[in-house]
């Protein structure tokens, strides 16, 4: 199986990292546009391969479409991260011409292939390139959830000082500072609801850390995070490339489910070999449904501002 990650920089390089050394795909390609640089973190994980142990394909390319030909998953992290200060959605002026032309480009050499966006304001960045590709909608999948849910559980786990892997918990909703929603309500540690043991003050606190967990470490490094956003890409594609059909929150294109209609939002996915398999519709409780109702808008304000953007 043939994956292609556009955008070799920090989130691009490292999930093509975890894809070779856990063996989830054959090949990888790495493209971006600063000459030599995805030939450069190709072979430097190529060089890591007899002692990781792993045979992976790794090919490096600087903007040259053909060597992604025939990929079975593309991933999109092309396109400028935020800075301290700032919200993911500053970076729509300048990410939404470059996901535009990277889909366009991607399409044309791997006309069967799933894509997950990565690019942000990923939301609108999905949307965006649903829009452009004219693709049928299970196979745009935007990663966002992935990474917010394991960002909710690990701050379940820091408060319940328990192992994060005996947690469960999904972020639904727009991936934004202030448009993601943490299901405290749903979260339990090994079936036991978390209110259980955690006060509502706690958990309000661990919904905050988790809502602002992209800027807490934009602050820290100076731009954004790597390891955790490679590693939630690496997790989705794996579970498309093996259909694991596992239930993963995503941003995909809504018809109807949760009261929305012509938006790509997070909301629980069963992802497998054909993308999206089915979208969860769950129940929320009326405070649930009024903060998603709340975040669809705001992504789909920003949907708005494409037009003017992209003329
Ligand atoms: N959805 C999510 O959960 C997350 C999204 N992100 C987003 O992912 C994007 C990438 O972040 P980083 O890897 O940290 O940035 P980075 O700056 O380290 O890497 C971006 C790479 O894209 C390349 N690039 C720019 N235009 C291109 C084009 N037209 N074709 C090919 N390559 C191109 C750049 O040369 C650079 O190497 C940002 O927009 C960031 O906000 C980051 C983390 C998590
Ligand atoms: O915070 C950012 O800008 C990058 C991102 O989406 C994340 O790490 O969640």
């Amino acid at each position: 199986m043939k994956v292609t990650i556009v955008g070799a920089g920090n989130v691009g390089a490292t999930c093509a990292d975890a894809i070779a050394y856990r063996r989830i795909a054959s090949e990888i390609v790495l493209l971006d546009i600063r000459e030599g640089f995805a030939e450069g973190k190709a072979l430097d994980i190529m060089q890591t391969q007899t002692t990781l142990g792993f045979n992976t394909k790794m090919v490096g390319s600087t903007n040259d479409y053909s060597k992604t030909a025939g990929s079975d998953v593309v991933v999109i992290t092309s396109g400028i991260p935020r800075k301290p200060g700032m919200t993911r959605e500053e970076l729509i002026g300048i990410n939404a011409g470059i996901v535009k032309g990277v889909a366009e480009n991607l399409l044309a050499h791997s006309p069967n292939a799933i894509v997950v966006v990565v690019s942000n304001p990923m939301d609108t960045m999905t949307y965006l390139t649903l829009k452009a590709t004219g693709l049928p909608k299970n196979r745009i999948i935007g990663m966002g959830g992935t990474l917010d849910s394991s960002r909710f559980k690990t701050y379940l786990s820091l408060a319940l000082d328990k192992p994060a892997n005996d947690i469960q918990g999904m972020v639904i909703g727009g991936h934004g500072d202030t448009t993601m929603i943490p299901l405290t309500r749903l979260a339990s540690y090994n079936g036991v609801p978390v209110s259980q043991f955690l006060s509502e003050e706690e958990l309000a606190k661990v919904s905050a850390d988790t809502m602002v967990g992209g800027a807490t470490l934009t602050a820290l490094l100076g731009t954004s995070a790597w390891y955790a956003p490679g590693a939630s890409v690496a997790f989705l594609v794996d579970a498309i490339l093996n259909d694991q059909k596992k239930m993963i929150p995503c941003s995909v294109y809504l018809e109807g489910e949760y009261g929305q209609n012509d938006i790509c939002i997070g909301v629980p996915c069963i992802i497998g070999k054909n993308g999206v398999e089915k979208i969860v519709d769950i129940s929320l409780n009326e405070d649930e449904k009024a903060k998603f109702a709340k975040s669809a808008e705001a992504v789909r304000g920003m949907n708005a501002d494409l037009k003017t953007i992209l003329g």
